[in-house]
This record gives structure tokens, C-alpha cells and sequence, in this order.
């Protein structure tokens, strides 16, 4: 196993699939046992002192041991003494000879008849909602409940992981039929109108009483509608209101992503690299990844979750996470869709391989100062944010399994992701 922040130079240089499916390097899927110490010193005081080297912690320092509490970490930087609170800003091009390991764990727990009882009861719930209309076949070979039990290891009832997955898919749904697949009537020109609708819906507009009749409407005939509201209703089962309120924020920046995209394709324009990243930063992995606590059974406060420290750990997880898709997917997306090789390669005038290359060490910057940031987060906070930082890990985990074996992502002998 390397360490974090360690770049290994294997023979000749590895296609996508490869470095993706490489697990020799790969961490331990358990952040405790990453974090471990084992000096006689509580585990995570020993781990931020480990993690204050390496590459995408370069400026990490701790003369001391960070003897503050969580309350009194000043939002955006740190007052732990001579800890960056930014990533190191690690230059692509540094190592370019240098043949990246894709620094993520795997799976914590892998049970697939779990994972396919969800799956079961998902295409049920699909067919009485009406999403997929004709491709439910496709949505079962997605495997997107196998997803979500791979991604919350914390609990083996298939119901609370049903909530989630119904969550998940209403969001791909949402993806593939108004944003990225043409033939399946995505139109950037009504992208912002279908969206705003669908938002009144994931936080419901109260409607005065002339008007409240047609959104019901909508509310009850548009298939993504119904899949929101109910996979919601399922949800709510399962979560407390401060839980329910971030994931309907996080959805609001999802939406505020899937506009700009379109605003892409209406201007045929290629952003630039780091107007990608921003867009890949709303349109992350955080909407399912909320629901960590929640699935698993436990809360963390609102205090924890929203302090800014906190978030800005939890959103470089997510953010390198959907680079992960990107690299697994870039093979199965139309020509004229958005990922982070193309737009690099496009940008940079590199190979498509060098843009794998530069795309994975960007996602190993993310997890790098994730992976130190937690550590200091799990010093100094309570033990809820200790589970919650070991359960965002376990879902980067299931989700990189679940990514190099869903048939969304596989290729057989005609089909492509479709
Ligand atoms: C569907 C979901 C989990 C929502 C949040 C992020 C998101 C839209 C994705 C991860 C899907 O991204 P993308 O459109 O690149 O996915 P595919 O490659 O089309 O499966």
C-alpha cells in the first residue's frame, strides 16, 4: 500500500481503465485505519502530524499538537498555527513523467444480494413513476441500489437504502432526460423552465390558490416530479429536518450546475478548465453523499456539518469523486458532452492520455487535502463528525467499485452507457 501522497512511476504509461481498476495502491477503506497513529497518542493527533507531508499537503505543519476546539476554527482559515487552510496548488505539470496511482479506497463492504433486493424494489418503484419509460432493463444493469449499498456501509436495511437510491436516480434521471441525452429529449433551450418547475417540487412553492391547481399537476403527471416528490416522502422516513434542509440545498446548487451546462451547449462554448471545475464543484457526488449520516442511522448538527471547515473537507471529497466518473464515463459520452480530459486535452493540446494523467493528479489533490483536512476535523471535533468523515471515506470507496463494475460504464459487444 503507498501513503498518501505518494506517486508511483510504473513501467510504460497505463490507459484510463487501468489506472482505474489498479487497486494495489490503493488506501485503506477504513479513514481510521489511514488515520491510525499508534504512538500513544489519541490515532488522529498521530494522523495529522502523518498527513502533514506529501503532495497536496505540502504546507501542512503542526509544531504543536492542534489543542483547539472545532468552535473556534475561523471559517476559511485555519488557527491551527501554520496549517494552510487551501490546497497546495500542486502544478499538473510538475511531474508529468510521472505516472499517477489513482489515490482512492475501495469498498468497506461489498453484500450484492443486498445490493440487488434494492436494485429490485428501485425498478418497481421506477416502473410506478414512470422513469426510464422503455429502458428499465438499462436501469436495472445500472445497478445504481448495488451503488448506494456499496457507498453506506453503515446499514444493512435495504429500505433506508431504497430511500437513498430512489434519491440518486430521481438525479440521473433528472440528467439524462433534461440535460445530457439528446435523444431522450434533454434541450438546452428549456433546461432553466423544466428545472425551475421540478425545483418548486424538491422544495415545494406554496402557491396562492388560483395557481396551486397546475403545479399539482405538474407535480403529479411529469414522471421526474413524481420520482422527486416520493423518493422525498421516502426520505424524509429517514431523516431529521436539518438532514432534509442540506440535501434540498445541495440539490439547489445541482440545479444551478445543470443551467450552466446548458448554457455550454445552447453557446456551443468549451469552458476553460477552471469554469469546468466550478461546474464539476455544484454538479459533485455531495447530493447522495449528504445522506451519510442520515442512511447510516445517526445525525451529525447542523453546527458541525454547515461549519465552513467542515464543509470545504466534505466538498473536496465530493469533488474528487465525480471526477472519478469522469474518467469512468468520458468513453461512454456523446461528442459533444462536457468531461474533465476533454476539456483539458482541448485546453492544454495534450493526448487524451496525458488528460487522464492531469485528471487524476487533480483528483488525488482533492483526496490528499481531504485526508488532511479530516484529520485535523476528527482531532478536534465530536465523535458523530469522526463517523460522518469515516462514512464520506466509505463512499468514495463503494462508489469507485461501483464505478468500474456498473453496465452503465461497461462496454459490451453493440451498446455503449445507454
Ligand atoms: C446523478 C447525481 C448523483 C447527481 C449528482 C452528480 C451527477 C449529475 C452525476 C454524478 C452525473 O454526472 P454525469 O452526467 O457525468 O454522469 P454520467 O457520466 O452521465 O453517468
Amino acid at each position: 500500500m503507498s501513503g498518501i501522497g505518494e506517486q508511483t512511476t510504473i513501467g510504460p504509461r497505463r490507459s484510463a481503465v487501468s489506472v482505474l481498476s489498479d487497486m494495489a495502491g490503493a488506501p485503506p477503506a477504513d479513514l481510521t485505519r489511514l488515520l491510525g497513529g499508534g504512538s500513544g497518542e489519541p490515532a488522529s493527533l498521530a494522523s495529522v502530524r502523518r498527513f502533514a507531508t506529501g503532495p497536496g499537503t505540502a504546507a501542512l505543519r503542526f509544531p504543536r499538537p492542534p489543542a483547539v476546539d472545532l468552535a473556534d476554527l475561523v471559517p476559511g482559515v485555519s488557527s491551527v498555527p501554520g496549517v494552510s487552510s487551501v490546497p497546495s496548488g500542486h502544478d499538473d505539470d510538475e511531474d508529468d513523467d510521472a505516472e499517477p496511482e489513482l489515490f482512492c479506497p475501495g469498498p468497506l463492504r461489498d453484500d450484492p444480494a443486498l445490493g440487488a433486493e434494492v436494485d429490485r424494489r428501485l425498478v418497481e418503484w421506477a416502473e410506478q413513476v414512470g422513469i426510464y419509460p422503455g429502458r428499465l432493463d438499462k436501469l436495472a444493469r445500472y445497478g445504481f441500489g448495488r451503488l448506494i449499498m456499496l457507498a453506506h456501509p453503515g446499514t444493512d436495511d435495504p429500505d433506508r437504502l431504497l430511500a437513498a437510491t430512489k434519491c440518486v436516480v430521481a438525479e440521473w434521471a433528472t440528467d439524462d432526460y433534461f440535460v445530457d441525452e439528446v435523444e431522450l429529449g434533454a434541450d438546452p433551450r428549456v433546461v432553466g423552465s423544466r428545472l425551475a418547475k421540478l425545483h418548486a417540487v424538491v422544495d415545494p412553492a406554496p402557491l396562492t390558490k388560483r395557481y396551486v391547481r397546475q403545479l399539482d399537476e405538474f407535480r403529479t403527471t411529469e414522471p421526474l416530479a413524481t420520482a422527486f416528490r416520493t423518493a422525498m416522502e421516502h426520505l424524509a422516513q429517514y431523516t431529521t429536518a436539518s438532514q432534509m434542509g442540506r440535501f434540498q440545498h445541495q440539490m439547489s446548487i445541482l440545479f444551478v450546475a445543470w443551467n450552466q451546462e446548458a448554457d455550454w451547449h445552447s453557446n456551443g462554448r468549451t469552458p476553460p478548465v477552471w469554469e469546468y471545475l466550478v461546474q464539476r464543484h455544484l454538479n459533485s457526488y455531495l447530493p447522495p453523499m449528504i445522506l451519510v449520516d442520515a442512511v447510516a442511522g445517526y445525525h451529525l448538527s447542523a453546527e458541525e456539518f454547515y461549519h465552513p471547515r467542515v464543509r470545504r473537507a466534505f466538498t473536496m471529497a465530493g469533488d474528487a469523486n465525480v471526477l472519478l466518473n469522469d474518467l469512468h464515463s468520458a468513453a461512454f459520452e456523446s461528442e459533444t458532452d462536457f468531461n474533465l480530459p476533454r476539456v483539458i486535452a482541448r485546453e492544454d493540446g495534450c493526448s487524451h492520455e496525458e488528460a487522464i494523467r492531469r485528471t487524476v493528479r487533480i483528483h488525488n489533490e482533492l483526496m490528499h487535502a481531504f485526508v488532511a483536512e479530516a484529520a485535523v476535523l476528527c482531532a478536534v471535533g465530536s465523535p458523530a463528525l469522526r463517523r460522518f468523515f469515516a462514512d464520506t471515506w466509505a463512499w468514495l470507496g463503494g462508489s469507485r467499485e461501483w464505478h468500474s463494475t456498473t453496465g452503465r460504464y461497461q462496454r459490451t459487444d453493440s451498446s455503449t452507457s445507454d
